[in-house]
C-alpha cells in the first residue's frame, strides 16, 4: 500500500505555507531552538531523519548543520492539539544548536530588574564553527 500525504495535510500551514517548529532535545527535554518549516522541509525531515527547516530570511531549505556540522537527528515528530505547531525531538550533534555557539537559542533570561541576562555559556566560538567573523 502506498502511503499518502494525509499526515502533511493534517497540519495547519499559515498563509505563507509555514508552520513553527520547535526542536527539543531528546533525553533532556531542553528546548533548543524554534524555526520554520514548509511542507517540503517537513517531508525531507521525516525522509532523511535529519531536521530540515525553511529559512525565511534566506528563502531556502536549510538543512540544520549544513555549515556547522551541528545536525539534528530526528527521534520523534509531534504536533500540538490544534496542529499548528510542530515539535521535533532531536539528538543535537555537537551539543550546539545555536549559531552563537550555545547549546540552546534561549540563553537570555529576564531577571527581576527587567534586564535580559545571558545565563548560558558559549560552548564554542562561532568564528571557529562557521569559519568567518
Ligand atoms: N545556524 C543558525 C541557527 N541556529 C538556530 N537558529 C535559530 O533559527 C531561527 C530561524 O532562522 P532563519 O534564518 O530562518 O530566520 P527567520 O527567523 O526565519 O527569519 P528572520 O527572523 O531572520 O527574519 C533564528 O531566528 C534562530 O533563532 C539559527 N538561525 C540561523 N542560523 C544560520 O544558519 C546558517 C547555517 O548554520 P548551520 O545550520 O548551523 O550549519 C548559518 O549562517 C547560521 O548563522
Ligand atoms: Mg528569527
Ligand atoms: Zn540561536
Amino acid at each position: 500500500m502506498t502511503e499518502n500525504d494525509d499526515w502533511l495535510d493534517a497540519i495547519k500551514w499559515d498563509a505563507q505555507g509555514l508552520v513553527p517548529a520547535i526542536a527539543q532535545e531528546w533525553g533532556t527535554g531542553k528546548i533548543l531552538m524554534m524555526a520554520w518549516m514548509n511542507r517540503e522541509s517537513l517531508r525531507l525531515t521525516r525522509e532523511s531523519g535529519h531536521v530540515v527547516y525553511w529559512s525565511r530570511s534566506r528563502a531556502k531549505l536549510w538543512h540544520k548543520g549544513e555549515e556547522s556540522g551541528n545536525q539534528q537527528v530526528v527521534r520523534a515528530i509531534r504536533i500540538d492539539c490544534d496542529a499548528d505547531v510542530v515539535l521535533i525531538e532531536v539528538e543535537q550533534k555537537g551539543g550546539i544548536a545555536c549559531h552563537t555557539g550555545r547549546h540552546s537559542c534561549f540563553y537570555r533570561k529576564l531577571d527581576a530588574t527587567g534586564q535580559w541576562v545571558e545565563v548560558d555559556p558559549v560552548i564554542k566560538d562561532p568564528k571557529a564553527i562557521y569559519g568567518r567573523p
